[in-house]
C-alpha cells in the first residue's frame, strides 16, 4: 500500500448508504471540506442532522446504476452486497477512485484511522488485514500526541521562512529543529504556556547564532551546530 494524504477540499465524492459506516466516513470528508453528496433511502440520526444543518447534499433513494458518474471518489458503504459490487464496477468502468466497506479486495483505497493535531496527521492502516487494531493504535497515540504538537506546527509554520532564510543549509536547519525538539518547547505548549514555548524558541536561535559567530570566527572548524560545544545534550530526556 501506498500511503498519501488527499486534499478533498471541495472535491466531489459520493457516499453510497447512510449507516453507521457511511456516517463514520461522512464525518472525515466533511471536515476535511469534501463537497459531499450522499445516496440512500434512509440516514442515520447524526447524518439527518448534518443534513439539516445542509452539510451535504442528500438523494433520498436506492442507488441506480450510473449514479457515481461526475464523482472523483465514491465510498460504497450500504449493507447489501451486490448494491456495493455494482457501485465498484461503475467506479472501475469510469476510472473513479472506490472504497468498498465489505469487500477490502474491491477497494481502491482504504481509509485509516487517524488522528489530527491541527497540521499533523498521524494515519495508521493494517492493510485491512485488522482495522481494530488500527483503532486500537489510534487510541493508545492519542494520548501522547496531545494538542501542543498543534500549537508547535502554528509556531513553525509563523517562523518557516525566517529560519529558512536564517539558516540556508539544509542540513545544518534538520540539526536545529532536531535540537529544538529536545528543548522544553514541547512540554511548554503541553502547559499551553505560548510565552514560555517562543522564549524557549529565542533561546535556541540565539544559540545557533553564537555557534555561527564562532564557525566564522574559526575557519578550520566546519559549519555546523556542536551539541557538545553548546553543553547541550543529544539524550532526548534531557531538558535545558
Ligand atoms: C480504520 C477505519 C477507518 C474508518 O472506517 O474510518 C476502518 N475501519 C474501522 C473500524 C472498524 N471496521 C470494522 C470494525 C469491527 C471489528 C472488525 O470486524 O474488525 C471496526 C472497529 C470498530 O468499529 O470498533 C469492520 C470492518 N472493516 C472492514 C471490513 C470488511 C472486511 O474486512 O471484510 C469489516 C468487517 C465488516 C463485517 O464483518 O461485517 C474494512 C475496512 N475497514 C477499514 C477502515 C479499511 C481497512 C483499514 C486498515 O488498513 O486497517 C477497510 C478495508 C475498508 C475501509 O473501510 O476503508 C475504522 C477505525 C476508525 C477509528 O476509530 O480510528
Ligand atoms: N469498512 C468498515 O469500516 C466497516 C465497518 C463495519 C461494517 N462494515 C460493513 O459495511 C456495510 C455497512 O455497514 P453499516 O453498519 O453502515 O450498515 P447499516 O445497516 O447501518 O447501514 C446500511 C445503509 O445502507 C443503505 N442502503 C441499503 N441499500 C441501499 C441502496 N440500494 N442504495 C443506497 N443505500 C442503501 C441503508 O438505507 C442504510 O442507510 C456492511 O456490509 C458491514 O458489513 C464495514
Amino acid at each position: 500500500m501506498y500511503g498519501v494524504f488527499l486534499n478533498v477540499s471541495g472535491v466531489r465524492c459520493m457516499i453510497v448508504g447512510g449507516g453507521r459506516v457511511a456516517e463514520r466516513k461522512a464525518s472525515a470528508l466533511l471536515v476535511s471540506g469534501a463537497n459531499l453528496t450522499i445516496i440512500s433511502p434512509v440516514l442515520s440520526k447524526s447524518l439527518e442532522a448534518w443534513k439539516a444543518e445542509g452539510k451535504f447534499h442528500h438523494i433520498n433513494r436506492p442507488y441506480q446504476r450510473g449514479d457515481v458518474a461526475s464523482y472523483s471518489l465514491v465510498f460504497a458503504a450500504t449493507d447489501d452486497l451486490a448494491v456495493n459490487t455494482s457501485v465498484y464496477e461503475d467506479c472501475h468502468a469510469r476510472g473513479i477512485w472506490v472504497n468498498v466497506a465489505d469487500q477490502p479486495d474491491l477497494c481502491s483505497f482504504y481509509v485509516p484511522a487517524t488522528i489530527c493535531r491541527g497540521d499533523l496527521t498521524l494515519a495508521i492502516s493494517t492493510n485491512g488485514a485488522n482495522p481494530s487494531l488500527a483503532k486500537a493504535i489510534r487510541l493508545s497515540l492519542e494520548e501522547a500526541f496531545g494538542e501542543e504538537f498543534a500549537l508547535f506546527l502554528t509556531m513553525m509554520r509563523q517562523v518557516r521562512n525566517e529560519i529558512k532564510n536564517k539558516i540556508a543549509d539544509p542540513d545544518e536547519r534538520t540539526e536545529f529543529y532536531r535540537n529544538l525538539l529536545q528543548s522544553d518547547i514541547l512540554k511548554d505548549l503541553a502547559h499551553q504556556d505560548l510565552s514560555f514555548a517562543w522564549q524557549t524558541f529565542a533561546t535556541k536561535i540565539k544559540e545557533w547564532e553564537a555557534h555561527e559567530r564562532t564557525a566564522c570566527r574559526n575557519s578550520s572548524k566546519p559549519v555546523g551546530i556542536d551539541t557538545d560545544q553548546l553543553g547541550l545534550s543529544t539524550d532526548p530526556t534531557h531538558t535545558q
